[in-house]
């Protein structure tokens, strides 16, 4: 029988990504063991620290898993391997069901069998779909309108059955609008196809672009621009970092959301960014994306009761901030081959 109490490894899927990457962070800084699986289909190596060992592989393969799970003790499964592009998951649905859902079920599959019951799962706000009313709290209906939202929705419901059937221990963490980079700068985004608003303003503030587009300017806010609760990702870590605590003193299952519950619309974004650079930035108006809410914020009164979780950087100037040193650094390392 396998000594469950030495099991304190957490496997991180999806380490060599964007938010994966800064999580790995801040379990190392608190000491603990990680091990990281990544297909590095939109990570980087270089984002794992060299002292981690990196597994590459998919997190659909049973196999690799079970073996991982084992060779490495793990006691905890922080689940981020996916795809996330919302456009893109209207023109390939099967393939985010295959990457979001079937494989997320593989990987509880292999937890189960493996007798892992702790478990935290990216989730996103995009489960909520065209929200009532804002901000939005935990008990708001799910209606997501697009195969990302659903493929995320799916691997919820997935967790809560095997919660109840099997003992699973699963914290779901409904992201915002996650953004920043690590004060550090040991890590930031480095996606290939940007469409996140502050990454793109990053790249236009460092002549990557010649301009910004933004999305419509007639929607129902105070300024005609849509509003969205901005998480620096780091606090994000810390909150994973958290649930983790919560789950070792024998915490229940929670699903909560996070952010700030403070909304900043695009223009207020773009100008921090003007402020932080100390110069205008090309903007035009276009049209209305498809499928964007005109207001998502977060009710976060939840997190605050049910985790021991204080954010540190919630402010929209540190968030451009670290943002753009880390655009900076990107484009150094670039020219310097
Ligand atoms: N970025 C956001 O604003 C945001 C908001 C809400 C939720 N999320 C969720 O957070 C998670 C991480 O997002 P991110 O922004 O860091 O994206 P990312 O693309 O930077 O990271 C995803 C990582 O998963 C890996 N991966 C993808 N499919 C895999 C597979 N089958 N097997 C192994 N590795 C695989 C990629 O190589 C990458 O390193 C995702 O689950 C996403 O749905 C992100
Ligand atoms: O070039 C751009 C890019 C974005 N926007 C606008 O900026 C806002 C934020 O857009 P973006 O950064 O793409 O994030 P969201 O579409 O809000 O989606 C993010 O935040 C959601 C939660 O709020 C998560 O569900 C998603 O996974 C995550 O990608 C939206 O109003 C966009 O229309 C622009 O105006 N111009």
């Amino acid at each position: 029988m396998a000594d469950l109490t030495s099991r304190n490894t957490v496997l991180v899927t999806g380490g060599a990504g964007y938010i994966g990457s800064h999580v790995v962070l801040a379990l190392r800084d608190g000491g603990r063991p990680v091990v990281v699986v990544d297909d590095l289909s939109s990570g980087r190596r270089a984002a794992v620290p060299p002292e981690v060992a990196l597994v590459e592989g998919d997190v659909g393969d049973r196999d690799l898993i079970a073996h991982v799970l084992a060779e490495h003790r793990v006691g905890t499964v922080m689940h981020f391997a996916g795809s996330i592009v919302v456009p893109e998951s209207v023109e390939k649905p099967l393939d985010y069901y295959r990457n979001n859902t079937a494989n997320s079920l593989a990987l509880i599959e292999a937890c189960h069998r493996a007798g892992v019951e702790r478990f935290v799962f990216s989730s996103t706000a995009a489960v909520y779909g065209m929200a009532e009313s804002t901000p939005i709290d935990e008990e708001a209906p799910t209606r997501p309108i697009n195969p990302y939202g659903r493929s995320k929705l799916m691997t919820e419901w997935m967790l809560a059955d095997a919660a109840a059937a099997h003992g699973l221990r699963a914290v779901v963490l409904r992201y915002f609008n996650v953004a920043g980079a690590d004060p550090q700068g040991r890590s930031g985004q480095c996606t290939r196809v940007a469409t996140h608003l502050l990454k793109i303003a990053a790249q236009a503030a460092t002549g990557q672009r010649p301009e910004i587009q933004i999305y419509g300017d007639d929607y129902p806010t105070p300024d005609g621009t849509c509003v969205r609760d901005y998480i620096h990702v780091s606090d994000l870590a810390a909150a994973h970092v958290a649930a983790l605590v919560h789950l070792e003193a024998g915490g229940d299952s929670r699903t909560l959301n996070c952010g700030y519950g403070r909304g900043y619309s695009v223009r207020e974004v773009l100008d921090m960014v003007e402020t932080v650079l100390g110069r205008p930035l090309p903007t035009r108006i276009g049209p209305r994306r498809a499928g964007d809410p005109p207001a998502l914020v977060a009710a976060t009164a939840r997190i605050g009761r049910e985790l021991d979780w204080t954010p540190r950087h919630a402010d929209l100037r540190t968030i451009v901030e670290t943002a753009l040193a880390w655009e900076r650094r990107l484009v150094a390392d670039a020219v310097a081959g």
